[in-house]
């Protein structure tokens, strides 16, 4: 195994992840759509750039903890395919990441949809 790889070739290997958790996984590709409708809302409500700064930054991390979450899917179907109660555990606390983030991004587009119609009322 090739330890210390140049970095274009792991950022070819993490290119190729991403083609796979778009092809594959469907959660992935919704949350590629509400990335994209995020945008469409800043650009609507002409966001400040801390809105965009922090938007941005809450999507690349929910992004980041579905792709660490079908990793691990993989993982543990690889090392046990039967049903296992610690599997269900490692799952289910994956799957609590990106839930835990998914609702901090709803609550996030709430508080600007909150603050435009508020600030465009008063
Ligand atoms: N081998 C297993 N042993 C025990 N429980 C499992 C096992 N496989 C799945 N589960 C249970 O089923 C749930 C759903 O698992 P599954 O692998 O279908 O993931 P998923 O969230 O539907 O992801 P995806 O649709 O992206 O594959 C898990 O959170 C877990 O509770």
């Amino acid at each position: 195994m090739n330890k210390n790889q140049p970095i274009w070739r792991r950022a070819r290997y993490g290119l190729h992840g991403l083609g796979i958790a778009a092809r594959e996984e469907a959660s992935f590709r919704a949350e590629l759509w509400a990335l994209s409708g995020t945008v469409v809302v800043l650009i609507w409500v002409h966001a400040s750039l801390m809105w965009w700064g922090m938007a941005l930054l809450l999507m690349a991390m929910l992004m980041a903890a579905e792709l660490l979450n079908t990793a691990l899917e993989s993982l543990a179907d690889l090392v046990s395919p039967e049903f296992h109660p610690l599997v269900a555990r490692a799952k289910d606390c994956g799957a609590a990441a990106v839930f835990v983030l998914s609702s901090a991004g709803v609550i996030l587009l709430l508080l600007l949809l909150w603050q435009h119609f508020h600030s465009s009322s008063g």
